[in-house]
């Protein structure tokens, strides 16, 4: 009972100082007589429930029919029960225990609270740890959402990197596709320029080359033209000397035949007297002119046939100018002991002076030659096959010589044809390049087969103005050259190598060149010619008749005519050819026999090689050079 009172004593109080809600709260103290608010304990706070779970119902709070609360929200009814409660209590007798079991229930309740509290702040914990590891697993799955979000980013960058990149490659070839196709025409743009300026060189050579061809005929007329001057002046200088002589001679020789023809005349007038008078004597006379007149013709016509068929046997081929070997066989007995003395009377001179007969060559390139006669003649003996040559150079440079010189040093005969024989033969001409061939293997020395001016013959087969018979002649030669051979040295020469056809320059072993005559050569042609045309002009040519048939020359005298002038010319003849140099010593040996002492001295010599250095330095002005 005493429990009880405090019970209700206690709710009243509570509920007069808190309210209802404090009532509510306090659940475990409700006692019903004195409790207003409801009697059903206050369910504990619970956990944050999700959105998705059903709502619970409201508690239902008990009905208040006479509701005592004052404006403010007090109600003094439980504060009044709580009095009365109080009243009844200190009126029992049994106040002291309801006081006590009051004080222990409060306790209780206290420790229950506390309980409450502690189970509370338990409860309290577990949530903000289950707040914390929500937390935690929101974060970490915003974490794994945001690491897939940026791998699929990567994903996706990478992608698009890559499609990028596809794209760029793509677009790159495009672009190289189009600067290769650009490329390309260029390369056919310049190539097609190139061609178009190749066609415009081509025709600009040729034109060039029409013109150099112009130009050349032009200088040939001119220095054709000189020459005839030359000679005209050489001419009107000796004709003096010549008139006076021929004066003479005409003199003594019009008194000789004067006398003869008394005589003669004096015989027939005798004779015609007798056989008129005589029949007889007459007619015997005319039977033995008309036998001998018969007689003569039919001689000279049958030796004409005869001669014709030796000279197709055994002559040599028209194609050949000259030749060691002579026309027939039996000549070649003759001129060569007729060579072998005329070199025995020259052995005191030129060959003495450079051991190359009268060529006069560059130490160098007479060195060579002369290797190269050894060689040939060592080639001959042992009867391995020839080498072929060619020699090119400006005009008058000594190859012909050369040629011959080498022909006779290494035991070969010697034949020279030119190049510019051949087109005037026109279809005839294979066949004497044939036959020229076959008389060449009958040498039994071997022979060398010199071709001047070979560039007139054996050029290029493909020029536009070569003929067909030329064309097939070249073709001949070609076939009697393909293989080496061992009876024919083919040697060649020419001023222009450039222009010969390819494959007669891929038959050509050897090739030397012969420039023009430095100083120290136009000093020692200078020397030699003047030997030949000065010292030695008024000496006989040997020969076993020449005494008979060649006139004999007048003696110059020469006056103070030194090395050192001959050096001082030479000097001055820069560019002067081989050719020239001879032929100004020629013109000096004219200006002698025009001058009335005959004689040559310094001044004559000195004026003659001015007019022709400055003749010289005209002819190269007009032509060019
Ligand atoms: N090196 C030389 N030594 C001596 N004389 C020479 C020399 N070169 C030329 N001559 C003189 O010039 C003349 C012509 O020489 P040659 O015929 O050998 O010349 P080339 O070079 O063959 O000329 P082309 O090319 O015109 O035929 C000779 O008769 C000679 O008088």
């Amino acid at each position: 009972m005493a429990k009880k009172c405090a019970s209700g004593i206690m709710a009243a109080l509570a509920t007069a100082t808190f309210g209802a809600d404090y009532a509510c709260a306090d659940a475990p103290f409700n006692f019903s007589p004195f409790s207003t608010s409801s009697s059903a304990p206050q369910a504990a706070p619970e956990p944050a429930k999700s959105p998705s779970e059903p709502a619970a119902p409201e508690p239902t709070k008990p009905r208040n029919d006479n509701p005592r609360t004052t404006s403010s929200g007090f109600d003094p009814e439980a504060l009044e029960r709580g009095a009365k409660a109080l009243r009844e209590i200190s009126h029992s007798s049994h106040a002291k225990k309801v006081f006590e079991v009051m004080k222990k229930q409060e306790e209780t309740r206290q420790q229950e609270l506390t309980a409450k509290a502690a189970e509370f702040k338990a409860m309290q914990a577990q949530a903000e740890t289950e707040t914390k590891r929500v937390v935690y697993d929101e974060q970490k799955k915003l974490a794994q959402q945001q690491a897939q979000t940026k791998s699929q980013m990567a994903r996706y960058e990478d992608e698009l990197a890559r499609k990028r990149l596809q794209a760029e490659n793509e677009h790159q070839r495009a672009r190289n596709q189009e600067l290769v196709k650009m490329q390309e025409e260029s390369a056919m743009k310049q190539e097609a320029a190139r061609r178009a300026t190749e066609e415009q060189i081509q025709a600009q050579h040729r034109q060039t080359e029409r013109e150099k061809a112009e130009l050349e005929r032009e200088t040939i007329r001119v220095r054709a033209f000189a020459e005839a001057e030359g000679r005209a002046h050489e001419a009107k200088l000796a004709e003096d000397v010549n008139r006076r002589m021929l004066v003479e001679r005409a003199n003594a020789e019009r008194e000789k035949w004067v006398a003869a023809i008394n005589t003669t005349f004096d015989h027939i007038g005798g004779g015609l007297r007798a056989i008129l008078t005589d029949q007889n004597k007459l007619i015997v006379a005319v039977g033995g002119v008309t036998a001998l007149a018969a007689g003569v013709y039919t001689t000279r016509e049958g030796a004409r046939v005869i001669w014709s068929y030796v000279d197709r046997i055994l002559g040599q081929p028209s194609l050949i100018r000259e030749s060691s070997r002579g026309k027939y066989p039996w000549s070649g007995l003759f001129s060569r002991s007729m060579s072998t003395r005329s070199r025995g009377a020259n052995s005191s001179g030129s060959e003495n002076l450079n051991g190359f007969g009268d060529v006069i060559l560059h130490p160098s390139l007479q060195k060579r030659i002369e290797q190269l006669a050894n060689a040939t003649a060592n080639t001959k003996a042992h009867q391995a096959p020839f080498r072929n040559m060619l020699f090119y150079g400006p005009p008058g440079t000594g190859k012909t010589m050369a040629a011959r010189e080498l022909a006779r040093k290494s035991g070969l005969d010697y034949a020279l044809m030119t190049g510019g024989d051949v087109a005037p033969l026109g279809s005839q001409a294979v066949t004497k390049i044939h036959q020229l061939f076959d008389w060449a293997k009958k040498s039994k020395r071997g022979l060398l087969l010199f071709i001047d001016e070979a560039d007139a013959f054996l050029c290029e087969r493909n020029k536009t103005y070569m003929s067909e018979a030329q064309r097939s002649a070249l073709n001949a030669l070609l076939f009697r050259t393909g293989d080496q051979s061992k009876d024919i040295v083919l040697a060649l020469a020419t001023n222009r190598p450039g222009d010969l056809d390819s494959a007669v320059a891929d038959r050509i072993d050897e090739v030397l060149e012969f420039p023009l005559p430095g100083e120290d050569e136009r000093f020692k042609l200078l020397k030699l010619y003047l030997n030949k045309y000065i010292a030695q002009a008024g000496e006989r040519e040997p020969g076993l008749f020449s005494h008979l048939f060649k006139k004999q020359q007048k003696q110059i005298e020469v006056k103070g005519l030194n090395d050192d002038i001959l050096k001082e010319a030479a000097t001055k003849m820069e560019g002067f050819s081989g050719r020239e140099i001879a032929k100004l010593m020629a013109s000096v040996q004219a200006a002698v026999y025009g001058s009335e002492n005959c004689m040559l001295d310094p001044n004559l010599f000195r004026e003659v090689v001015d007019y022709k250095v400055a003749e010289h330095q005209q002819r190269r002005k007009l032509a060019g050079q």
